[in-house]
């Protein structure tokens, strides 16, 4: 089957690997970005990148110090949002900024992550008017403001205060303690000049909770910080470090009426307070995020997987049979099971990250409407992938570096990095446990309805199907019947856990405790209900994704489903288990069905990753190259080290050296 990969030059084994390919790549790839033409301008964005000298890299960004690092970074912005800023939809924005920068962040990320949408969705038509024109045109660089040193999760305890002045029309914006200050927003340290900042809103001495203000930071022509405001970086971190995470404190700032993000909740000149039509619209620009972020850490898992698919076929070590060649590491099953799951996982988020755009997409529409109906799915299923999605990559790019021997620890690997962005994604837009909690309230209302006989929405109509005996194993050969039973059986455990937990909790309650105490007690199993509910939810979407999929890659999907599915209920069997649904020997069986998995799945594996179509630029890694040829390249990388400058360091000369001479002359 065609491989473009394969070309002249390349590493044998890596070409080897790409003859035996039984799928057509491009199909997958263009299934993958959504169409022919879609990839083709993926593909014409990498080659274009790579030929323009103004994103040329005199020396890889992990040589760099981080200032060093910032300065490159906001160079190539600059060039992506001038020069090429006509040149690419908007959709096609984060492949270019990817290849053109990396992943660790540059000076408009929060800018079109959080600041425009912001705008968008939370101003009303005036200030929309005044400044979006001017966001959008990058004239001013914004982003958004709501983090502080003491608070993160719990925003209706944030500090910083907006207290509206009747007499002025004005906002007075203050940071009252040192743990109220802002701590952590991106770009928000060196790089805006402005900031949608998260403030309790203070009329006549009543807190109306919190919302979002347009706050300008420092002076247009001259980038100070502007009279009252004490702004700056926090300092390195595990990754993201050409971002400016910035701390933020305003002492009694004045900003007009009219900077209050007014579409939803209003506030007229004489004070009068409207609530919005739904309570938690101020919180839209994080649900926008969250709805985002499925997909591009899918991407971030991709390309681990790629890196370690790629080097475990070019890397030989040991033998499997005595007097054998050495093999591919890719040939010992621990590997295959190590980084093929990975794979399967990375396709399965991939999807789910489309279709969760989607929704955002269709619940957006209904709120211009006025209608907030779809949000609490969205938010139920938003808070749920993002939980899932960024543990599930962390895990799974530490395997594939951990996978790759002593060269995935080096940064030559790009796995490193990768691991450190990755992981933040536990953290920010909501700490992974805290939004599994509100994933789990749904749910409840879920088990609630279900039992009153209420309608469901689709993601959560299997609480109010009936459970059947599991089918797993039962079923003979035929794959399509596998699927199908083992969805089922995943159903089953999703909607069990939910009643157990919502079981759990009305004990406690009848015991005495109040509601949120009783929560308190029973958030672990709360958590594991949310998360197989959102696991359910994508393993249904790759179903989904399959079948419409067009018969020339419908078999390798397929198997990779079955290899996904199965690596799910082994991963799950203890839920599986725990109420007697499935039997050890149906775990058995699903184990022996993921070991066959595995042996299907290696002919294919170095082509799979192929389809993620990350250009060398993009992966950024030496073991990940397209054509196998690490270990020279690992060394021309290596020689780069600012340490190798020079034969003899001025730290060996002035201490080593000393410190060897004087021992030497005491003998
Ligand atoms: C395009 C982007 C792609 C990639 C990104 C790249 C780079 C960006 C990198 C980093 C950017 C990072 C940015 C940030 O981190 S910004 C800060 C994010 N902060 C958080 O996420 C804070 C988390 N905390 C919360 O969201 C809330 O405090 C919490 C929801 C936990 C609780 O809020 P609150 O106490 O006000 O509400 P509850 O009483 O719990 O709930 C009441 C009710 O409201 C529902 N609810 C809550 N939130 C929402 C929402 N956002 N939308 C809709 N509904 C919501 C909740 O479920 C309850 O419902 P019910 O049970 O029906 O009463
Ligand atoms: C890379 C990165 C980028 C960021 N970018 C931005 C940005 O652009 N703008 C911005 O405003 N913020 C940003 N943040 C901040 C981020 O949103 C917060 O750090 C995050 O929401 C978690 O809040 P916290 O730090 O207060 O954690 P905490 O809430 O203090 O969490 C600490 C621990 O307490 C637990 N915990 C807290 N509450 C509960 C609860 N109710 N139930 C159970 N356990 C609980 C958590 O699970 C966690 O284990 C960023 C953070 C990072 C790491």
């Amino acid at each position: 089957m065609p491989n473009r990969c394969i070309r002249p030059g390349d590493n044998p084994d890596l070409t080897k690997e790409r003859e035996t390919c039984t799928f057509d790549t491009d199909e997958l790839a263009a299934n993958l970005y959504g169409s022919r033409r879609n990839l083709e301008r993926r593909r014409e964005i990498s080659q274009k990148v790579s030929a323009d000298p103004d994103f040329a890299d005199p020396i890889p960004h992990e040589f760099l110090s981080r200032e060093k690092a910032v300065d490159a970074t906001a160079k190539k912005s600059k060039v992506i949002f001038q020069k090429w800023k006509n040149l690419v939809k908007p959709e096609e924005m984060p492949h270019l900024v990817n290849e053109a920068v990396g992943i660790q962040g540059f000076p408009l990320a929060l800018h079109h992550a959080m600041f425009l949408p912001s705008l968008n969705s939370q101003a009303d038509d005036d200030l929309a008017a005044e400044i979006l024109p001017r966001a959008k045109a990058y004239e001013i660089i914004g982003t958004y403001a709501q983090t502080e040193m003491g608070h993160g999760t719990n925003l209706r305890e944030l500090e910083t205060t907006a207290t509206y002045d009747k007499t002025t029309q004005e906002f007075v914006i203050n940071t009252p303690t040192r743990k109220a200050m802002k701590w952590w927003p991106g770009n928000l340290g060196k790089m805006s000049n402005y900031a949608v900042v998260c403030c309790q809103l203070i009329i006549d001495g009543k807190n109306l909770g919190p919302h979002n203000f347009l706050v300008q930071l420092r002076c247009e022509k001259t980038h100070e910080p502007l009279p009252g405001i004490t702004v700056g970086d926090i300092g390195p971190k595990i990754a993201y470090n050409t971002t400016d995470n910035g701390f933020l404190a305003l002492d009694n700032v004045r900003i007009p009426r009219r900077q209050m993000l007014m579409k939803h909740a209003k506030v007229s000149p004489d004070g009068t307070y409207t609530p919005p039509i739904h309570a938690k619209l101020n919180y839209g620009a994080m649900v926008h995020v969250r709805a985002h972020m499925i997909y591009s850490h899918g991407h971030l898992l991709a390309r681990a997987a790629a890196v370690a698919t790629r080097y475990s076929a070019v890397r030989r070590q040991g033998r499997i049979e005595n007097g054998g060649p050495e093999v591919q590491i890719l040939d010992y099953q621990t590997q295959q099971h190590r980084i093929f799951p990975q794979i399967a996982r990375a396709y399965a988020i991939l999807f789910a990250g489309q279709e969760v755009r989607d929704q955002y997409a269709k619940t957006l529409e209904g709120i211009a409407n006025g209608q907030a109906d779809l949000l609490p799915d969205l938010h139920a299923l938003t808070s749920g992938l993002k939980s899932v999605v960024t543990f599930m990559g962390g895990l799974g790019i530490e395997q594939c570096r951990m996978s790759c021997g002593g060269h995935g620890y080096s940064d030559a690997s790009g796995l490193p990095k990768l691991y450190g962005v990755q992981i933040g994604g536990c953290t920010y837009e909501g700490e992974n446990m805290v939004m599994l909690q509100q994933t789990a309230r749904y749910l409840m209302k879920g088990v609630k309805w279900a039992e009153q006989g209420k309608s469901l929405s689709p993601s959560i109509a299997y609480l109010g199907k009936k459970s059947g005996k599991s089918l797993i194993g039962l079923k003979g050969g035929d794959i399509t019947r596998e699927h199908e039973a083992i969805l089922e059986t995943l159903e089953h455990t999703a909607r069990r856990l939910a009643i157990d937990a919502s079981q759990l909790w009305e004990k406690r309650i009848k015991g005495g405790e109040c509601k949120e105490r009783a929560w308190n007690g029973v958030t672990v199993e709360m958590n594991r209900a949310s998360r197989v509910y959102t696991r359910l939810f994508m393993a249904r979407s790759f179903h989904r994704r399959l079948l419409s999929s067009p018969s020339s890659i419908r078999s390798v999907l397929s198997d990779l489903f079955s290899l996904y599915l199965h690596y799910e209920c082994v991963d799950m069997a203890q839920h599986l288990l725990e109420d007697g649904h499935c039997n050890g020997g149906q775990i058995q069986y699903l184990k022996k069905r993921l070991y066959e998995d595995l042996t299907t799945l290696r002919p294919n594996a170095v082509s799979l990753v192929d389809s993620f179509e990350i250009s060398d630029r993009e992966l950024n890694s030496v073991l990940g190259r397209r054509d196998g040829n690490v270990y020279e390249a690992l060394f021309q990388w290596a020689k780069q080290s600012e340490l190798n400058y020079t034969d003899v360091l001025p730290a060996v000369k002035n201490y080593m050296m000393p410190m060897m001479e004087e021992n030497r002359s005491k003998l």
